[in-house]
């Protein structure tokens, strides 16, 4: 299952990293504008046959100014697309424990909960419970005003301390370190100049000792990296390189809106070292 792909793909190992591909099942996603929620596209089906590797499906955005959403909402949204998830390899992105209860008995192979476990008391003793793999990423404040003036004194000290911290705080709960991967939250109460030091940064949180996902598919630092304006619709290019770096980087699992272009890059980038 998932946690023997995660820990297959170690730092140096020479694979490529696992391609997460996005199903945002919300009607005010940054990207997608939410079409699956409308009944329109974003078949999970469409992501694997494209090469995702697993699906997160998302029911809140967290998007930076959105606003959080009820859990009768949440369960919902996600409750309408479980009948497209039949047989796929999929991930739940929420902070709500009984979200993440309701995914797991529908057969969602890991949490992705971008507060880290912090948002709900509940969540760590069911993901503990549960002994399902789980996604810890760093967040600064909420999503409604994390952007508004996020701060650090030194970002890649302060956010991979936070990190360990709540990976000690699994691990006190009973979650094995193998279940756990870590995630700096690029665009998640970071200014352009902090995201591009976690970038530049990112080898060093392979001393947390789990394997690390990155997501920075059509977010803004894109824009910001360019230096130039580049509407959301017009960041693949950007989202491929973002993505090279990070595989470059030893990332484990890249998660991604293109699936298809972002499995061709991998495989380009992989065939110029392959043995
Ligand atoms: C849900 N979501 C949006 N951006 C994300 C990111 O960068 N990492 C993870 N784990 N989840 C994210």
């Amino acid at each position: 299952d998932v946690r023997e792909r995660l820990t297959a793909v170690r730092p140096g190992y020479g694979g490529r990293p696992l391609v997460m591909g996005i199903l945002n099942v919300t009607p005010d996603s940054f990207s997608d504008g939410g079409q699956y929620f409308e009944g329109g596209g974003g078949d999970p089906a469409a992501l694997v046959t494209a090469g995702a590797d697993i699906v997160d499906v998302g029911a809140e955005s967290t998007r930076p100014g959105a606003a959080a959403v009820a859990l009768e909402e949440e369960l919902r949204r996600l409750g309408s697309v479980l009948p497209a998830l039949a047989g796929v390899r999929w991930s739940v992105d929420t902070r709500k424990a009984a979200v993440m209860a309701a995914a797991l008995d529908a057969g969602a192979g890991m949490i992705n909960d971008v507060s880290a476990l912090t948002h709900d008391p509940a969540a760590m003793a069911l993901v503990a419970a549960r002994g399902c793999p789980v996604v810890l990423m760093h967040h600064q404040g909420e999503p409604a005003t994390m952007q508004v003036a996020p701060a650090y004194d030194d970002v890649l000290l302060e956010v991979f301390d936070w990190l360990a911290a709540r990976i000690d705080a699994c691990l006190a709960a009973g979650i094995g370190r193998e279940r756990i991967v870590a995630d700096v939250g690029i665009g998640f109460g970071k200014s352009l100049h902090h995201n591009r030091a976690l970038l530049r940064g990112l080898a060093l949180f392979h001393a947390l000792g789990v394997p690390l996902l990155l997501g920075a598919s059509r977010k803004r630092v894109i824009e910001g990296l360019a230096g130039r304006a580049v509407p959301v619709g017009a960041r693949l290019p950007g989202s491929l390189a973002v993505a090279l770096h990070g595989a470059a980087h030893g990332v484990q699992i890249l998660r991604v809106h293109d699936v298809a272009e972002t499995v061709q890059a991998l495989a380009v980038w992989r065939g110029i070292e392959a043995a």
